[in-house]
Parts: structure tokens; sequence; C-alpha cells
């Protein structure tokens, strides 16, 4: 049977739906909430469990940080079978957008340089719209709201995202005020590679964040709020993407 050249898997290992995770300690915090979790073998720190929630059978799978490794993660799970891929983690966001809020992606621009090889000329590459729906709508159930919106995607976080040092802190305020003017909500490492890498594998993919670091004044959120935030964020990670055939 064929198995995955990076994370050593065959079809028999995975559900027919997945999550990606960036963080791979939240890959144990998830697990808890599905039934008969199974871990699969950890190669190059990928940890990735499989189990089942609301009937339905998932992989959750962590992939690190960035775009290439995402998308590496992303192809071979597809290559093996699976349909359907939610990114969740956590995002810097925008006004309207507010520390603590779930900003789901309908679409996304790519700053980084994996996306092209996808889906060249196809941006801004866009998200599942049954997917956004279902995660909305489990939202909803769970007395929460998601905010729907447009993400961006880089490479370089201490010089695109994030500023530590004066470099670093020119290059992302400029790129603050186009970003401003495009209309994103949310800022990441992720989405735009892994929205074109699906649209090329003909696969449904979005992504849900947390907004965790105002664009705006890199504030962060405070660990309390982070905490529960991440487990509504699984309830409605879950939900939605199980509510799916
Ligand atoms: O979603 P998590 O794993 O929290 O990671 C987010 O934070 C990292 C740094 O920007 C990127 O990987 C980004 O997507
Ligand atoms: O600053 C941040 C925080 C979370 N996620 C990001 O991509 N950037």
């Amino acid at each position: 049977m064929k198995k995955a050249w990076y994370l050593g898997y065959s079809a028999d290992d995975i559900g027919d739906r997945a999550i990606l995770i960036g963080d791979p300690d939240r890959v144990d915090r998830i697990a808890g909430l599905l039934e008969e979790p199974r871990f699969l073998p950890v190669s190059r720190g990928l940890k990735s469990v499989t189990g089942g929630f609301a009937g339905k059978s998932l992989t959750i799978a962590a992939f690190g940080m960035g775009a290439p490794i995402a998308t590496i993660v992303l192809h071979e799970l597809a290559d093996l079978g699976i349909s359907r891929f939610l990114r969740i983690g956590t995002a810097m966001y925008f006004p309207p957008a507010r520390g603590g809020e779930f900003i789901v992606s309908t679409s996304a621009v790519g700053f980084e340089g994996t996306s092209p090889a996808y889906l060249e000329g196809g941006e801004p590459y866009a998200a599942d719209t049954a997917l956004v729906e279902a995660l909305n709508q489990a939202a909803a159930a769970a007395g929460q709201s998601v905010r729907k919106g447009i993400y961006a995607t880089y490479d370089a976080f201490y010089r695109d995202m994030f500023g530590i040092d004066d470099a670093g802190r020119d290059r992302a305020s400029a790129n603050r005020e186009l970003l401003k003017e495009m209309g994103v909500l949310a800022v990441d490492m992720e989405t735009s590679a892994l929205l074109a890498a699906a649209g090329a594998l003909d696969v449904a993919c979005t992504t849900l964040c947390l907004g965790t670091v105002d664009a705006l004044t890199q504030e962060k959120l405070e660990p309390g709020a982070l905490a529960q935030g991440e487990k509504q964020l699984f309830e409605i990670a879950l939900s939605g993407l199980c509510a799916l055939d």
C-alpha cells in the first residue's frame, strides 16, 4: 500500500477529512475531544492523531510553521484520499476584527513563495464556501460567532509581519498600510499556500484562526483568553468540519 513520503502514513491510518494545526502540543490537546484517538508515528516532528467525532473519522496533523511544510502535509494527505482540510491556529488581525475573535478565511492573498507553484495567477485564492458556512453554523450553535474575511500570508515573520529591529519594523509597517487598503482581516504564514494547493488538488480547504496579535499595535492576547479561545476554536472546528458529509 502507498505510504506518504514524509508523513509515512498509508490510507488506512487516516480519516476522510483533516485538521491542520501548527503547534504539535495542540494535537495532544484536541485529541482529548476525539473518540478512540490513535496517535500515528512521528517523523521529522510531524505529529498526527486519527479519531472520531460526531460519527466522522478525521486526522489532526501538525505541520509546525510556514507555507512549505504546511502544503507538504496537505498534499500528502490529499494524495492518500483526504478531501476536506481545515487549518486552525492563531493569526494577526486588523480592525474591525478584535482580539479573541474567530476569523475564517473566505479567500487569501499570497506574499509567500509556495502558492505560485500550485495556482499561478489564481489570486485571491478561494476558500471552500461549504466549509466556511459549516463553521459559521457550528459557531452559532455554540453561542459564538466567526468573522469572515480575507487573509494575507507571508514567509518572513520578522521582516514582513512583526518587527523586532529597524529593518523589520519599517517593512512590516509598509506592509500594514498595503493590507489595510486591501481590506485584509488576518495575517498568517500558511493560508494562501494551503488554499492554492487545495485548489490545484481539487480538495476543499479554509482556515479558522483565533485573532491573537493586533496588527496595528502588536499587542498580544493574554494567556487566559488564549487558552479559553483555543478550547472554543477546537469545538467549532470539529463540529463544523464534521457536520459535512
Ligand atoms: O496558527 P499557529 O500555529 O498558532 O501559527 C501562527 O503563528 C506562526 C507565526 O506567524 C505561524 O505559523 C502562524 O500561522
Ligand atoms: O503574530 C502572529 C500571531 C499569530 N499568528 C501569526 O501568524 N502571527
